[in-house]
């Protein structure tokens, strides 16, 4: 894939004073109005005004690309990351290479601030794989109908639990400490800042649609809180007949038991028809729970896009399950300082990326060892689909081995 070399735009960063314009813009590009974003900000500021770049035209804001200081859950622990947010262009300043300027700036400024990933939800999926990122996780939307939802006799089940209703944002330290238990259950998971709950709790007219108030279902066992659902239920009545779901947008358990507890409490709601889980791991225990797993729908869908910004920072940092030694010719175009042929060592001392005289078993796109890194989506693959070049037989595959991860990436959080 080609990419545009960096146009004359002027790129610079912003502050808290200038977000009305940079809102008027984003707003724009995103179809939301500038206003709801300017008041969401003043009541439970989010954005870090000194991550946000600006591209300009004259005098004139143009194009937008933020990031938030995350500690994301990678293979091995928690590792800071950017992640990536607010990128919007004007609509009549669009296919000009506004936001090659912007992504070519912003790179260099996470390298520069030391952090070797980032990571994103993108809009489309046609835009960020030529700045390098690829596709890392699938998340899934499960839909069980009430009728079918009966789970297994053999379901972990712990009468010592309680659920109960509560009102998310009474409940929020509740919330907080089972998600921070729970962050490094999954890779993808960031580390939820205390500015982030505003946001998830959100129960205004605008977040609730045509469904109710935002519930918190909060389990707890002899020693405290053990998991929490977040849900809305839509009211519907078919004539005589009640036909209402339950939408549900996050669930949190830290143990079996707990999510159990949660899913047969989900189930169990009077005049409701099914319920829909926005946003579970691609390998969520809902299906194998059910008596029947076939009736669980499962639609997988797009999570998120990953970047090795430095490249040998963000390889060997890494954990990997197997040992390795691969030399890889890495094609980048926009970060031209991770561009080469890198030795990966990764033995009884840890993990290793050097730079090395080749000649390399692997020549591959930045973006295609992005999409690896959260170890679910082998390079093997892309050598069968030709766009990793295998120069010796079995390397991918033994890259894959040391990359490889029992459990998918779950990020929940579209930011
Ligand atoms: C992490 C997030 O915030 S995701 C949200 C992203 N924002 C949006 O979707 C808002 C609506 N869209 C926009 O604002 C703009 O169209 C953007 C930001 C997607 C692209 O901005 P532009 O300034 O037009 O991009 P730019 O001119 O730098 O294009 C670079 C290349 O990407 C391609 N490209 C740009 N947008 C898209 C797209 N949506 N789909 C496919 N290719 C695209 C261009 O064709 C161009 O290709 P080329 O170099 O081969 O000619």
């Amino acid at each position: 894939m080609t990419v545009r070399e960096p146009c004359p735009w002027t790129v610079r960063g912003t502050t808290a004073e200038e977000y009305p314009e940079v809102a008027r813009v984003l707003g724009e590009a995103l179809l939301l109005p500038a206003e709801t974003l300017v008041e969401h900000e003043r009541r439970d500021p989010l954005v870090e005004h000194d991550r946000t770049l600006v591209a300009l035209d004259g005098d004139r804001i143009v194009g937008t690309a933020a990031s938030y200081a995350l500690t994301l859950t990678v293979p091995g622990g928690p590792r800071p990351a950017a992640g990536v947010t607010g990128v919007g262009v004007w609509p009549t300043r669009r296919r000009r290479g506004v936001l090659t300027a912007l992504m070519h700036r912003q790179l260099a400024d996470v390298r520069a601030r030391g952090e070797n990933l980032a990571v994103l939800w993108a809009s489309e999926g046609g835009i960020y794989g030529r700045f390098g990122y690829g596709l890392s996780s699938r998340e899934a939307r499960i839909t069980v109908s009430r009728a079918h939802a009966a789970l297994r006799p053999d379901a972990p089940r712990d009468p010592a639990l309680t659920v109960d209703l509560c009102v998310p944002g009474e409940t929020r330290a509740a919330l907080a400490e089972v998600h921070r238990r729970t962050v490094t259950d999954r890779n993808g998971r960031f580390v939820r800042a205390d500015k982030w709950w505003p946001h998830l709790l959100r129960d205004d007219e605008r977040s609730r649609g045509d469904a109710g108030h935002l519930l918190a279902a909060l389990v707890t066992g002899p020693d405290g809180p053990e998991g929490y659902a977040l849900y809305r239920v839509r009211h519907r009545w078919d004539l005589d007949t009640p036909r209402a779901r339950v939408l549900v947008t996050e669930v949190v358990t830290t143990t079996p038991a707990a999510r159990v507890a949660l899913y047969e409490h989900l189930f169990s709601r009077d005049l409701t028809v099914e319920t829909v889980f926005h946003d579970l791991p691609l390998d969520d225990p809902l299906p194998d729970l059910l008596a029947d797993r076939r009736q669980a729908a499962v639609t997988p869908f797009d999570g998120l896009w990953t970047r090795l910004v430095d490249l040998p920072g963000a390889l060997g940092e890494r954990a990997y399950a197997a040992p390795v030694d691969v030399a890889l010719t890495v094609i980048d175009r926009c970060a031209p300082w991770n561009a080469g042929t890198w030795r990966l060592t990764v033995d009884d001392e840890g993990a290793r990326c050097v730079p090395d005289a080749g000649p390399a078993d692997l020549t591959v796109d930045v973006s295609h060892l992005g999409a690896a890194y959260f170890g679910r989506r082998p390079l093997a693959g892309f050598v069968g689909a030709g766009l990793v070049a295998e120069h010796t037989p079995g390397a991918a595959r033994r890259l894959d081995t040391a990359l490889y991860e029992p459990l998918e990436p779950h990020c929940g959080v579209d930011f």
